[in-house]
C-alpha cells in the first residue's frame, strides 16, 4: 500500500493505552472545528447559521470534556455497563452547559465519541495491539449493541429526537443501534480515499464531510429545515461530490456558494459535524486497514 503524502497522524512509539484514545476524542474536535468552509457551521473564522455559539464557545466546550473522554475509554476498557456510560455522558453534557452558558455545542458529539471512545477502549482491552476500525465497531456491537438497541426505542423529547420521529428519520440514537453505519460506511472510506488521491488533511476532511451530508438523516437540519431543508441539503451536498468534491478547480468557491445557501436559510448540519469528528477519532487511532 502507498503512505498517504499527508499523514493524519504521527506514528506511534509505544502501544495505545485509553488516555491516548480520550485525548485523541479532543483533537477530534477540534480537526472539525478548525476546518472551513462548512456549510453552516462554526468555523474559527464564522458562525455559520448560529448565533449563539462561535469558535471560543466551541474552545471552551472541548477544554470541558477532555477529562470525559479519557474517563470514558477508561470505563470501555474495564468493561463497564451502558448505565455507567450513559451517567458519564449526562454528566460530561451538564459540564458542558457550565462551559458554554447553557448553549448546545457537542451533545450529539458527547454521544457518539463517548460511545466510540468505549468502543476502542474495549477493543484495546479485548483484542489488544494495534486497533483496527472494524474491531471498534464489533466492540461497540458486542459490548452495548442490546443496550443501544432498547435505548433507541425510547421517545426523546429533543429537538433532534422530535424531527426524526416526525419524518421516519434514522436519529442520532438509531444510528448508535446500528452500530455507525454513515460512519463506518460512507466516511471512513470517503476519508481513506480523499488520503489516498493525495489531498492535504484539511482537503481530505473537508470532502468527507460532504460525503456524510449527502447520506446522514440528519436531525438539525430537520429540526431547523424540515424535510424539504434535510433533503435540498443533501442534494447540494452530493452534487458537490459527483462534480469532484473540494481539490478540483472551483471546488472552493463552490463550497462557500454552498455554506452561504445554508446560513440564507439557517441550516446547520451538526450531525453531519458529529460524524466528521467522529472519522477523524477513528483515523487518530486505528491503523489503516
Ligand atoms: C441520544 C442523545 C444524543 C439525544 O438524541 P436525540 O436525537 O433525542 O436529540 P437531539 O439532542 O436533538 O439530537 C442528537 C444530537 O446528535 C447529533 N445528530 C443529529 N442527527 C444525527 C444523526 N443522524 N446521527 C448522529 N448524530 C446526529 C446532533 O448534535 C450536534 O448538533 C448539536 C448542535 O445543533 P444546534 O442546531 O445548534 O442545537 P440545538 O440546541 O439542538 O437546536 P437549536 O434550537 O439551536 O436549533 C450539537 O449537540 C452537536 O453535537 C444532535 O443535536 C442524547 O442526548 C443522550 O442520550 N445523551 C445522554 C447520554 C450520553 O451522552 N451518553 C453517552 C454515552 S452512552
Ligand atoms: N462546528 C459546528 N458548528 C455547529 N454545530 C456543530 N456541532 C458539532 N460541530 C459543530
Amino acid at each position: 500500500m502507498i503512505a498517504p503524502a499527508y499523514p493524519m497522524t504521527m506514528p506511534r512509539q509505544r502501544p495505545l493505552t485509553p488516555a491516548d484514545i480520550g485525548r485523541a476524542a479532543t483533537l477530534a474536535l477540534h480537526d472539525e472545528l478548525s476546518l472551513a468552509p462548512k456549510p453552516g457551521l462554526v468555523t474559527l473564522t464564522d458562525c455559520g447559521s448560529h448565533t449563539d455559539m462561535d469558535a471560543h464557545t466551541f474552545m471552551r466546550s472541548m477544554f470541558s470534556l477532555r477529562h470525559y473522554f479519557v474517563h470514558i475509554a477508561q470505563a470501555g476498557f474495564e468493561g463497564a455497563g451502558f448505565d455507567v456510560l450513559e451517567r458519564s455522558g449526562i454528566a460530561a453534557e451538564a459540564r458542558m452547559r457550565h462551559a458554554t452558558g447553557g448553549v448546545n455545542t457537542h451533545r450529539g458529539a458527547i454521544f457518539m465519541l463517548g460511545l466510540l471512545c468505549a468502543a476502542a477502549g474495549a477493543a484495546l482491552h479485548d483484542e489488544g495491539g494495534a486497533l483496527h476500525g472494524d474491531a471498534v465497531r464489533t466492540a461497540l456491537r458486542r459490548h452495548w449493541g442490546d443496550a443501544l438497541a432498547s435505548r433507541s426505542q425510547r421517545v426523546s423529547t429533543l429537538p433532534g429526537g422530535i424531527a426524526a420521529r416526525r419524518f421516519g428519520l434514522r436519529s442520532a440514537s438509531t444510528e448508535a443501534a446500528l452500530a455507525f453505519p454513515v460512519l463506518f460506511d460512507t466516511a471512513l472510506p470517503a476519508l481513506k480515499a480523499a488520503q489516498r488521491r493525495g489531498l492535504t488533511p484539511p482537503e481530505a476532511r473537508l470532502d468527507t464531510l460532504f460525503h456524510i451530508m449527502a447520506v446522514l438523516d440528519d436531525s438539525n437540519l430537520a429540526h431547523r429545515g424540515g424535510l424539504a431543508g434535510l433533503r435540498d441539503a443533501q442534494r447540494m451536498a452530493q452534487d458537490f461530490v459527483d462534480q469532484g468534491g473540494i481539490a478540483r478547480p472551483g471546488g472552493m468557491t463552490h463550497a462557500h456558494a454552498i455554506a452561504d445557501a445554508f446560513v440564507a436559510r439557517r441550516l446547520s448540519p451538526g450531525g453531519a459535524a458529529d460524524t466528521l469528528a467522529a472519522a477523524c477519532l477513528i483515523a487518530r487511532i486505528c491503523v489503516a486497514s
